[in-house]
């Protein structure tokens, strides 16, 4: 048992910092404490309840579940009490004293350096609690455990300044309360009419009542008033919602403070029954990139909450959907493991997954301009959906934005529907290309074809890209073609610049043959090119082989990639090979061919492994 005597306790660095942070930029916004601590005392009652499913006597006889404010002027205090499940004492310590976060240092790193962004991110983390400091000289906590004796409670308390006290006392009601001892300058939270109207404002959403203690002038009696509706939105009917309650249904869900960019609300009645509300956001969360970042859907069953961030319900290529669902057959008892081999889990995935993707599929319809914010926000993500999801591939295919020749800039911002509308009538392949970069993509020799006859090329260049089209066979009946690579289509589209054996030169015929000897096996074979312009030569793929980009994937993670051969081919038309195939001096030729084939390799790879002797040899031909 523990001593009636108090015990002092230090935060851990990362409440300090945070700590700091809150007070010093949340200043304009100080109010959003009064949201923090009430949408805590309501998760606390929602764990009470779940957790009472299979242990009932946790309760206490008091299931009338509430959240209860009072203001007291003399003592200039605010409290804020539930009778949800309480904490231990450990637990006091570990959630009042550390942040349990993952990624918290990391984020408050990068807070530092964003001056601007600071309070639209710190909102985003979620304040929580210490945000009783924003207004708040001394914040006193007084909490018991639902289920435990009266004699367990604990008293927490601190001025927010490196360290807080603990105590045990006696608390005859199961719940936490805590008291806000109101800065000098924040008095105006002890009027009832400001926190009754903070309160409808954050609070319209909370399923659990929230009361506030009033004063009747006329009967000289205090009395408790309910302020918000504690009716759950989701199962309001659509009709009866206004676009705001959406709204701010969703920030409240997701501390979010952005709009979100559209929603889905569903009631499903029949075979399977629920209620999903799904949300598109305007931003990415800041930790989505994080493997550890928390997505996926809230759960309820039968209106009762059962978990957050339940991921099971929605493929990870669209992670950054947020919402709940509500479902009518899960068992209320339901745990993770269950959860994860449940036949109404996988069919709940299937139809989200088409319900988010027609979502998807409206707004893009609806308004470019939004569709565009999401693109550029979570085009990347969607990426991964291909290799993710066949089922779906090309309703995804349908969703994908590109960049392209005729595009003229990196906007990804056309899809394959259009793509396909301004295909030439010869054309039979979706073409396209994947670099490093959207200039290494654009400035390709591979386009000057595509440039000359007009032919737009599809320009990838996210890292993603080259794995993606991997699971991209074909849209609307028309293939993908890699424009690196070789491809027996392009024929058609060069019928008029055909390459006709009988008509090519001696001297030609001769060239190649002295180019193929020269290079020998440093190359799959060498050819004349009809695809060039601008260029002398260039190098393509096999149709079977992996393409450069693939390779260079392979390779930065970690894996063995074989040497990649490549087919050289020839502009005969070029004035630079026309001048070397004159050459008569063994030597020299040779100098030239592998200069010829080092330059082709440098525009397809972006390096070469060894630089020094292309430059030399550079060099040496210069100077003859
Ligand atoms: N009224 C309460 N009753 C029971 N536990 C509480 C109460 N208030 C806070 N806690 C506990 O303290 C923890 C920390 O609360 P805090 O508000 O700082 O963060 P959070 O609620 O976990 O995160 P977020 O604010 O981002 O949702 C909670 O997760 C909860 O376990």
């Amino acid at each position: 048992m523990k001593t009636e005597k108090k015990e002092v306790y230090h935060f851990q660095s990362e409440v300090k910092q945070l700590l700091h942070l809150m007070i010093h930029s949340l200043y304009s916004n100080k109010e959003i404490f009064l949201r923090e601590l009430i949408s805590n005392a309501s998760d606390a009652i929602d764990k009470l309840r779940f957790e009472s499913i299979s242990l009932p006597t946790l309760y206490e006889n008091d299931s009338n579940m509430k959240i209860q404010i009072s203001i007291n002027k003399a003592q200039k205090t605010l409290i804020i009490s539930d009778n949800g499940i309480g904490m231990t004492r450990q637990e006091t310590i570990e959630n009042l004293g550390t942040i349990a976060k993952s990624g918290t240092k990391s984020f408050l790193e990068s807070l530092e350096k964003k001056e601007n962004q600071k309070n639209e991110l710190i909102g985003q983390f979620g304040v929580g609690f210490y945000s009783s400091f924003i207004v708040s000289e001394k914040v006193s906590v007084r909490t018991r455990f639902a289920g435990a004796k009266n004699n367990e409670g604990t008293l927490w308390e601190s001025s927010g300044e490196g360290e807080y006290n603990i105590k045990n006392i006696i608390k005859k009601t199961k719940g936490t309360e805590i008291t806000l001892f109101l800065k000098k300058e924040e008095e105006e939270f002890l009027e009832i009419w400001r926190i009754k109207n903070i309160i409808s404002k954050y609070s319209d959403h909370i399923t659990v009542p929230v009361y506030i203690q009033n004063y009747d002038e006329k009967n000289k009696t205090y009395f408790w008033e309910q302020i918000n509706k504690a009716q759950a939105l989701w199962t309001i009917n659509k009709s009866s919602i206004k676009e705001e309650e959406y709204k701010d249904f969703y920030k409240h869900l997701t501390n979010d403070q952005n709009d979100p960019l559209v929603w889905s609300h569903n009631r499903v009645e029949g075979n399977q029954e629920y209620i999903s509300l799904l949300f598109v956001p305007e931003k990415a969360a800041w930790d989505i990139w994080n493997r550890d970042n928390k997505h996926g859907l809230k759960l309820y069953v039968k209106r009762v909450y059962i978990m957050d961030n339940y991921q099971e319900f929605l493929p990870n290529y669209l992670r950054f959907i947020r919402g709940l669902i509500d479902s009518s057959d899960l068992p209320l008892n339901i745990s993770r493991e269950i959860l994860q081999d449940n036949a109404i889990t996988e069919n709940l995935k299937k139809a989200l997954t088409k319900r988010s993707l027609s979502m998807l599929e409206k707004l893009s319809k609806d308004s470019d301009e939004k569709y565009q914010i999401f693109w550029n926000q979570f085009g990347l993500i969607l990426k991964e959906g291909p290799a993710e999801d066949h089922e779906n591939l090309s309703k995804i295919a349908n969703l994908l934005r590109f960049t392209s020749i005729k595009n003229n800039n990196h906007k990804q911002n056309m899809s394959l529907k259009t793509y396909i509308s301004n295909m030439d009538s010869k054309q039979e392949k979706i073409y396209y290309i994947t670099a490093d970069s959207y200039k290494s993509a654009k400035n390709s020799p591979h386009l000057e074809l595509f440039n000359k006859k007009n032919i737009d090329v599809l320009l990838l260049s996210d890292r993603i890209d080259e794995w993606m089209m991997n699971y991209l066979i074909e849209f609307e009946g028309k293939k993908f073609q890699s424009i690196s690579k070789e491809d027996s289509s392009l024929n058609k589209l060069t019928e008029d610049k055909k390459i006709k054996n009988n008509e090519l030169s001696i001297e030609i015929l001769e060239f190649l043959k002295k180019v193929k000897t020269i290079l020998g096996d440093k190359v799959k074979d060498v050819r004349l090119t009809n695809r060039l312009t601008e260029t002398p030569c260039v190098v393509l793929s096999d149709s079977n082989e992996m393409t450069t980009q693939m390779a260079k994937l392979f390779s930065a993670a970690g894996q063995s990639v074989p040497e990649l051969k490549y087919i050289f081919e020839i502009n005969p038309e070029h004035t630079l090979i026309k001048k070397i195939s004159l050459i008569n001096n063994e030597n020299q030729l040779n100098e030239w061919i592998e200069l010829l084939l080092d330059q082709a390799l440098l525009a397809e790879k972006g390096n070469l492994e060894n630089p020094h002797k292309f430059i030399s040899r550079m060099n040496k031909l210069l100077l003859t």
